[in-house]
């Protein structure tokens, strides 16, 4: 073993030193300034300097019990400390330390498989923000800032997760009592899967069906009381539970929960949008879609704090471990290269990194519009939610699927050893594969930025004055503009992301009206030509994300170095969807079959352009060791002595024969069982 520290932190020290640009001048950029980077840190040091938030077993040798028991206490000693944290400093805000430490970094070096009071702070606060009246706001948040209770969002039943218009709770208005009745009336109607809802919480934000005078108003959110605040038992009605195991985020606690005639005061209606008047009156609110809201904001944050963290996680350590892994030969007779060296290890990883800055520049755009549009709304202005709801869903699902993918291979470049728990590639993919599940899932969410495109392709002529920014190349649309020639830009391959949404969103358009005209109903040719409507969502969806990108590069107050490496990002971006559907461009773009040559002509010199700075990117992540929790990405590129470690804390290596030997092995060898 002697050496092989010195050769591998030699390697990735070399990677350092080729850098040609300034990492920290880079991390400053990925954070959004120095200030927000000594931001970070502060809270990394206040945080992961506590030995009270360290466990020294590993969280996978732990039983489902256990598990659960160490989450708890975890997290009632980490938002203690953020509570404190709060209490004594008021440079950063709330929104900025909840980010730090629930986006997947920060907290996941304290609970690596998640927080069972996530959903409190991302989905219950924000709820009441959203739809509580502002006496109602004044109460529900001050209890749940305050922690004086656990709260979750309880939505998806059993049935129906997805079609939310198809819940079965039922919460009847009873004006006797000025009380609402909420009531689980099939096994279908049972809530499941709300984090923290097993044994955490003792309230949630319930969606039922509203009934009063006899009418059905569709789903509304209610508080509703599930556990004694003191003796945490469940109240009468109320019939509560964990849904199990799962394939990642074991510590988060979700439940299930159903009800039998249980009964709340009116005023758990949350009425800033729709009113139950005392007498049994349904007062609606301008748009019933205001209901959603909250799925608007976790779509929106998930798209950095999910997809974009977990992805530079997984990057970062894939980069790090091709820069000591020495395997193979490229030359006979040569030394073993580091497997970087390996074009095609380069395909695996640079396109990620690429990928991670492209979805960090859609995402600080999207949370921008989501702010606006926040404001908005409450003037009561609901022009551009549709655009926000459109971006949200299809920005979510790309992100989360393209880092679902990327991080996988991200896995598969390190090989074996990318399979060990303690790569933390199985917990950062497992944290994200969810994603493309919760939250809308994505060729659902897919379908609804589809709906948005389909319908403005039909108005882009009226209403061109008006479109809005995203929607203008719809207007501007010319057939004839792909008769042109094709040049290597990058404002001709950003042109050309535009082409085919737009060429693919007419084609589809077009075949609806085809089939229709045919005689399918309209719900039917919608279904026949729902393939083709996920690719125009995800053709949009790319075209926004380079146009947004390259504009990044553009006004990025970053030296000349930085900024090249930014450009080579986006251009490799570029290129590499572009080649991954080539298809598109031939039939929708100016490329021709004989430029396509030189577009993997230009794939390659990008992939080496990159290379020597692949390390320095992604140190410039800065995540700390501590976040990324890998044997195969640390820092300082220790990687086969970290190995060791983690195997050795294996309990099976604590003793040299386990007692099953004597129990069964043994007789069973002799003949004896
Ligand atoms: C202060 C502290 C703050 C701290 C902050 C801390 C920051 C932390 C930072 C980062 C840390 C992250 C940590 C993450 C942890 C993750 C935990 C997450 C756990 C996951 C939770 C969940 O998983 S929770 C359940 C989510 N469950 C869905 O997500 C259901 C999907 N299902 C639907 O969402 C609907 O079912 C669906 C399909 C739209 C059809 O709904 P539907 O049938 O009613 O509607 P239709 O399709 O008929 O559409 C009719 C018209 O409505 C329009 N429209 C539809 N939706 C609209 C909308 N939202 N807004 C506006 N308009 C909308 C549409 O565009 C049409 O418009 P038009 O008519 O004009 O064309
Ligand atoms: C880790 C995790 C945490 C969660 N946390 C919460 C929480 O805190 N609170 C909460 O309320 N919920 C939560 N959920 C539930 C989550 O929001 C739902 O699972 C999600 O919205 C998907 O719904 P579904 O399970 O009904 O899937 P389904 O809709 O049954 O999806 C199954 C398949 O059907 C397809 N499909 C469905 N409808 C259509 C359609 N219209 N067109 C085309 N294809 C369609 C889908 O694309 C998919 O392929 C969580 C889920 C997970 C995995």
């Amino acid at each position: 073993m002697v050496g092989i520290s010195d050769k591998c932190t030699e390697d990735i020290a070399r990677e350092r030193k080729k850098c040609s640009f300034s990492s920290t001048e880079l991390t400053h950029f990925w954070d959004g300034g120095v200030e927000l980077t000594k931001r970070r840190k502060l809270l990394e040091n206040y945080f992961l300097s506590d030995p009270e938030l360290k466990s020294s077993v590993p969280l996978e040798y732990l039983s489902h019990k256990e598990k659960y028991e160490r989450s708890i206490k975890l997290s009632c000693l980490f938002f203690k400390k953020i509570s404190n944290w709060l209490e004594h400093n008021d440079t950063i805000s709330a929104m900025e330390v909840y980010q730090s430490v629930l986006g997947g970094s920060l907290g996941s070096a304290v609970l690596k498989d998640g927080f069972p009071f996530a959903v409190h702070y991302v989905m219950f606060i924000p709820t009441i923000i959203g739809q509580g009246t502002m006496a109602q706001q004044a109460h529900w948040i001050s209890r749940a800032w305050n922690l004086e209770i656990m709260c979750t969002y309880a939505q998806t039943e059993l049935g129906h997760g997805t079609f939310i218009r198809g819940l079965e709770t039922t919460s009847t208005y009873d004006p006797d009592t000025e009380e609402f009745v909420l009531h689980s009336p099939t096994l279908t109607s049972y809530k499941w899967w709300p984090g923290g809802l097993g044994h955490t919480c003792n309230y949630a934000v319930v969606l039922a069906q509203l009934y009063t005078k006899g009418q059905c108003h569709g789903i509304h959110p209610f508080v509703v009381q599930l556990r004694d605040e003191e003796t945490w038992m469940p109240l009468p009605g109320i019939k509560i539970g964990e849904i199990g195991c799962k394939l990642g985020f074991n510590t988060v606690n979700n439940g299930y929960l159903g009800f039998d005639h249980v009964r709340i005061p009116r005023d758990r209606l949350l009425m800033k949008n729709n009113k139950v008047l005392k007498d049994g009156t349904y007062v609606k609110s301008q748009n019933d879609k205001l209901t959603y809201g909250t799925m608007i904001f976790v779509r929106v944050i998930v798209v950095r704090g999910v997809a974009a963290s977990n992805l530079a996680k997984a990057v970062t350590i894939a980069t790090r471990y091709s820069a000591v892994r020495r395997q193979s030969e490229l030359k006979p007779g040569e030394p073993e290269p580091q497997i970087m060296e390996f074009q095609t290890q380069q395909y695996k990883l640079f396109p990620a990194i690429a990928t991670v800055f492209a979805i960090k520049s859609s995402a600080t755009w999207l949370w921008d519009v989501y702010n606006s549009v926040t404001k908005d709304l409450d003037q009561g202005d609901l022009d551009k939610l549709p655009e926000l709801h459109a971006m949200a869903c299809c920005l979510k699902a790309i992100s989360t699927s393209d880092a679902n993918q990327m991080i996988e291979t991200c896995r598969f470049a390190c090989g074996g050893h990318g399979y060990m728990t303690s790569s933390n590639f199985p917990t950062i993919y497992s944290s994200l594969t969810a994603a493309v599940t919760y939250e809308g899932e994505n060729t659902v969410l897919l379908l609804q930025t589809a709906r948005y495109l389909v319908k403005a392709w039909s108005q882009r002529d009226v209403t061109s004055a008006t479109i809005t920014a995203t929607l203008k190349y719809l207007s501007d649309f010319r057939p004839s503009d792909i008769y042109q020639p094709w040049s290597l830009t990058m404002s001709n391959l950003a042109e050309a992301f535009r082409l085919v949404a737009a060429g693919k969103i007419k084609y589809c358009s077009e075949h609806i009206d085809y089939l229709i005209q045919k005689g399918y109903t309209s719900e039917d040719a919608w279904n026949a030509t729902s393939i083709q409507l996920t690719q125009i969502a995800e053709a949009h969806c790319r075209a926004f994300i380079v146009d947004t990108f390259v504009k990044e590069t553009e006004v990025a107050v970053v030296s000349e170095p930085v900024r090249k490496v930014l450009v080579q990002l986006c251009e490799l971006y570029s290129v590499y969807w572009l080649l991954k559907n080539v298809g598109d461009f031939l039939v929708y773009s100016h490329l021709k079959i004989s430029d396509v040559d030189a577009v993997n002509e230009r794939l390659a010199e990008l992939l080496a352009a990159i290379r020597p700075n692949a390390v320095g990117i992604v140190d410039s992540f800065d995540f700390h060791d501590d976040i990324l929790d890998s044997a195969l990405g640390a820092y300082d590129g220790r990687v086969y002595e970290r190995i060791f470690e983690a195997a050795n804390k294996s309990p099976l290596n604590a003793e040299p024969v386990n007692e099953s030997f004597h129990k069964y092995l043994k007789p069973f060898l002799k003949g004896q069982m």
